[in-house]
């Protein structure tokens, strides 16, 4: 097409390449979601089917982005990392953003009700998003560390305060209570309320994690009636400690170059 003496206004756009050779994490997280979660009436502190239908959008986003290689979520959170490699629209940040944060949207629009079959949605589910880079793979396990150490400190304390509540506290009294305890006494007041922490679900205590991990499947049974298995690739989540070793240990992939 000839150009337009319209044309130069395409200089004003500005170039965001993300830095090559870096691993890619965007962030994604619940706008107003404190609003939003009174207005659906999810239970306190963790809502089982409202964590289930993050799980379930962000398991969808890694069946349509390859580049996507793993997932961490908590809350009203997500994180999502790309290769290193990763030539995901030419790594344009905006490109990139703008584009998971919408499927996203849009994918938990859309499974709403098969995760609240009995609710409506009544309010807009918006998500905020953000790109960064990390040079190393150090530094990437640090970041889900950091996300996971998060996920353990809130829910520790949401569940002692929601805990307070029930057995009669006010909010003030409740967060009175809890104010400056560590996690031995926060333990100890669950345990007084009757609940062991490490006995609440791994979803709510760890955290999910998102990845392709290989699963073997029964393609067809032989004449003698056994099973023949195949080993094929499946996006699936666990909710497991990725603070330490074990985890990157039994998934190298996921942190291959
Ligand atoms: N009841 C309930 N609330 C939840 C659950 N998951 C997330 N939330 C709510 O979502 C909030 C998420 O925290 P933030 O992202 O800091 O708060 P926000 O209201 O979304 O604020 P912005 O992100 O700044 O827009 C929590 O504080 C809770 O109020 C859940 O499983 N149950
Ligand atoms: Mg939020």
């Amino acid at each position: 097409m000839a150009n337009s003496k319209y044309e130069y206004v395409k200089s004003f756009e500005v170039e965001d390449k993300l830095m090559p050779s870096t691993w890619i994490v965007v962030r994604i997280d619940g706008r107003h979601f404190h609003q939003f979660s009174d207005e659906h009436e999810f239970e306190k502190p963790n809502d089982k089917q409202a964590l289930e239908l993050m799980n379930s959008c962000a398991e969808a986003l890694l069946e349509e982005f390859k580049d996507v290689v793993f997932a961490y979520g908590v809350s009203d959170e997500y994180s999502f990392l790309f290769k290193k490699t990763s030539e995901f629209y030419q790594r344009r940040a905006s490109k990139i953003v703008s584009i998971l944060v919408s499927f996203f949207s849009s994918l938990y629009v859309m499974k709403w009700k098969t995760f609240f079959p009995l609710k409506e949605l009544k309010t807009i589910p918006c998500f905020d998003a953000r790109a960064i880079c990390y040079p190393s793979t150090k530094i990437v396990r640090d970041y889900f560390s950091w996300r996971q150490v998060d996920c353990h400190i809130n829910n520790q304390y949401n569940t002692c305060f929601w805990m307070l509540i029930k057995s009669g506290k006010t909010k003030r009294e409740a967060q009175d209570i809890l104010k400056g305890t560590q996690t031995p006494e926060k333990n100890e007041i669950l345990f007084q309320l009757g609940i062991n922490y490490n006995e609440l679900p791994a979803m709510f205590r760890k955290g999910s994690c998102v990845f392709r991990d290989k699963v073997e499947e029964i393609v067809k049974y032989n004449q003698d009636g056994d099973p023949v298995k195949r080993l094929r690739t499946k996006v699936g989540t666990v909710h497991r400690d990725i603070i330490g070793d074990t985890f990157w240990r039994e998934h190298p992939e996921i942190l291959s170059d």
